[in-house]
């Protein structure tokens, strides 16, 4: 039943394909060894399981939780570019057969907690279960590894509780709308005056145009589970402060505030005093004193020190039997949280919890496999789905009639900010993310063609130029557009590196270095980050700024690649090699903690980093900075075009407050804006249709 060039391939054949696949880097050497291994374990080395055990195994290294059957290219599964390798499955075979493996299960009927939790218990992620459970489950036309399909069943299980569940005494409006008995009506109607004069001093009436950060703030007071999603600067960190500002006001609350890492943990602190700070000068009536104000928390922390990282293990202190002390967990940035993360989150959840998840559905999805906050987030695309119970309780607070729809999944759950108050709506960088975000390709080549100063394209190529070709700020001609770029990222850089030969004060120094980022969409190649890096240091050495004898020198920015909880360093932390002072000219490693305190390390010490001139989209999620610089590849391989889409390109764009620079060519950028990142996953069906 598979076949190769109209061949039946015989088990020999597919585990010499399985090589050839890895030799041409179409399939990763752990995905081979993963269905070797499960075919030895199970003793059936049919061509079936070795063919399916390797398409699991690299989806799952392509950050799917699942293998979604329908969309399997069963022309050429694999997606080899050589004929050889080019192998076809037939599709009515191809279900019965694999439900036939021994090594596949059923979804178990309604699978317990314990149960769930045994089936996601932490191991490696393609470590093989030992128990006799089976190690791969077929859930419909999707199929799991049983601890993925744990970690999304146990997901999808304990977000649809936490959002079905109404905190006691918050149901006032609804309460005091329909029949209950009087007294508890009469304690409602008190607890919605309060709720509603408290909302009305937060939010002083406006324009008459509805307050979505209002409706999120009285959605997220009744709720146990509240997402407020929206793009940059959209004031989710604004709404959020008021948010804790009027629950701290009805009841004391232990709150937490974490983000996935380190950088998105301290923007969040910063955003938070920022915005208590804004808070308590715009307060009037005196229904709220600023000591209040003060009084909200502003420490945030990684999601891994929250849960308690055990050294050595990748378990954590914190879990089911083991849950965190607090009342309420803020996670801000959940775009990035992983569906395995997530899960130990929930996990490590204490009853009677509220958890309020704050992100941008549009950016980039997380680094490991699932894509939780759009999947949350999935069935309100369209718009607001508010149940009736909701648009009435909405309404007893805030005055706003909306149109209420049948109950759906987390429709009363979610609130969705648009309205960015960072981007003037008429400025080129929130114009260009608008047209990426909704992959309008003609509304992109007129923003970038009306000639916006915010904006500058340099052409990859004078061959490739077309794009910004008839506005003044392009560049084009072979290499230019690269030289440009490094050119422009020299005289950014220079302005921290000279601020270092004055022996300003490290803080100084790292603030300005954070003003200007050049980003890339791939690690390798000369338009990747590795490229980019090394013509920065030597355009930086020709111009004396750096003297790059060794690994280590002065004013070279380092990115942490990995957590160590002993320093205090973890995956993502950026800071420089710095001298110590004006007299001791010996190296130090400099970084800011959330707390905004200084962490100096001797360079030998660090964990493995990187130097960070150029760095990743990716790893730039969670950060801004006023000047971005995207760096696009020109002949990107099938690999690289795959990870190159919409979501990469809004992430960069939206990285930028003042100035955003995109090198790269008018075909590329197109068909990246074309590509949305779709991640095989039963989340959000799970979520919104219960199954
Ligand atoms: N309703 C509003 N009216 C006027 N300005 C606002 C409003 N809400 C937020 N802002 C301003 O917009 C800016 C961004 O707000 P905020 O930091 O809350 O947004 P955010 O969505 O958290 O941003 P980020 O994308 O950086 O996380 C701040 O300067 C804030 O003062």
């Amino acid at each position: 039943m598979i076949e190769s060039m109209g061949k039946t391939l015989s088990s020999d054949e597919v585990k010499l394909l399985l090589s050839q696949l890895v030799q041409q880097g179409e399939l990763g050497s752990l995905d081979r060894h993963f269905a070797l291994e499960m075919a030895r374990l199970h003793q059936d080395d049919s061509p079936l399981m070795l063919i399916i055990c390797a398409l699991v195994s690299r989806q799952l290294s392509a950050q799917h939780p699942c293998l979604d059957l329908d969309s399997l290219v069963l022309a050429n599964p694999f997606g080899s570019s050589r004929g050889r390798c080019r192998i076809s499955l037939e599709r009515d075979a191809l279900l019965a057969a694999i439900a036939a493996l021994d090594a596949v299960g059923m979804p178990e009927p309604a699978l317990t907690d314990e149960q769930a939790s045994a089936a996601s218990a932490p191991q490696s992620a393609h470590q093989i279960s030992s128990a006799p459970n089976k190690p791969l489950i077929l859930d419909g036309k999707r199929l799991y590894l049983r601890r993925y399909y744990g970690f999304e069943t146990a997901v999808a299980r304990r977000l649809s509780a936490l959002a079905a569940e109404d905190i006691a005494g918050a149901d006032i409006a609804g309460a005091g709308i329909a029949d209950t008995d009087s007294a508890d009506t009469d304690s409602a109607v008190a607890g919605t005056i309060n709720t509603v004069a408290l909302l009305d001093e937060l939010f002083p009436a406006g324009n008459g145009d509805i307050d979505w950060q209002k409706i999120a703030v009285a959605l997220a007071s009744g709720k146990r589970l509240a997402v407020i999603t929206g793009g940059p600067g959209t004031g989710k960190t604004t709404t959020v402060t008021k948010l804790l500002l009027l629950l701290m006001k009805q009841t004391p609350l232990k709150i937490r505030m974490v983000a996935p890492t380190g950088k998105a943990a301290a923007r969040l602190s910063e955003s938070i005093k920022a915005s208590k700070q804004r808070l308590k000068a715009t307060l009037e009536t005196g229904l709220i004193p600023p000591a209040d104000v003060d009084a909200l928390p502003e420490e945030a922390s990684t999601l891994h020190r929250l849960l308690g990282v055990i050294p050595g293990s990748n378990r954590f202190r914190h879990h089911k039997d083991n849950p965190l002390e607090l009342d309420l967990l803020l996670v801000d940035e959940a775009s990035m949280v992983d569906l395995p993360m997530m899960h130990r989150l929930l996990d490590a959840l204490p009853k009677d919890c509220r958890l309020i998840l704050l992100g941008d559905q549009d950016q980039l999805a997380s680094v490991e496999a699932g894509a939780v906050l759009a999947d949350i987030c999935e069935g309100a695309r369209q718009g607001y789905r508010y149940s009736a119970k909701q648009c009435q309780r909405l309404y007893a607070l805030t005055g706003t009639v909306l149109q209420s729809t049948e109950a759906a999944g987390l429709g009363d759950n979610l609130c969705t900010l648009t309205h960015s108050h960072r981007f003037r709506a008429d400025a080129g960088i929130g114009q260009l993310a608008l047209a990426v975000n909704a992959g309008d390709k003609a509304r992109v080549g007129e923003v970038w063609r009306h000639g916006y100063s915010e904006l500058t394209w340099l052409s990859h190529g004078a061959a490739n130029a077309g794009q910004g070709d008839t506005q003044s700020n392009t560049q084009s001609g072979k290499g230019e557009g690269l030289n440009a770029l490094i050119s422009l990222a020299c005289d950014a850089y220079g302005d921290y590196l000279q601020a270092m030969a004055s022996f300003a004060p490290p803080e100084d120094i790292l603030e300005r270095y954070n003003r200007f980022r050049v980003l890339c969409a791939t690690r390798s190649g000369e338009y990747g980050v590795e490229g980019i890096n090394l013509a920065i240091i030597a355009a930086l050495s020709r111009r004396g700024l750096i003297q790059p004898k060794q690994e280590f020198f002065a004013g070279r920015p380092i990115i942490i690649q990995s957590n160590d909880y002993g320093l205090g360093l973890f995956n993502g932390d950026i800071g420089i090699v710095l001298p110590r002072s004006a007299e001791d000219p010996r190296l130090m490693a400099h970084f800011i903690q959330s707390d905004g305190s200084m962490l100096k390390i001797l360079p030998a010490r660090l964990p493995s980093h990187d130097t960070c001139f150029a760095m990743t989209v990716h790893k730039s999620q969670g950060s801004e900075f006023s000047r971005v610089a995207l760096s696009l590849p020109v002949n990107p391989s099938p690999a690289q075009q795959s990870l190159l889409g919409r979501e990469l390109i809004y992430t960069a764009i939206t990285r930028a407050k003042d100035k955003f620079i995109c090198l790269g060519n008018e075909a590329l950028f197109e068909a990246a804006i074309d590509r949305r990142t779709e991640r095989a996953s039963g989340l959000a069906k799970r979520l919104w249709q219960g199954n």
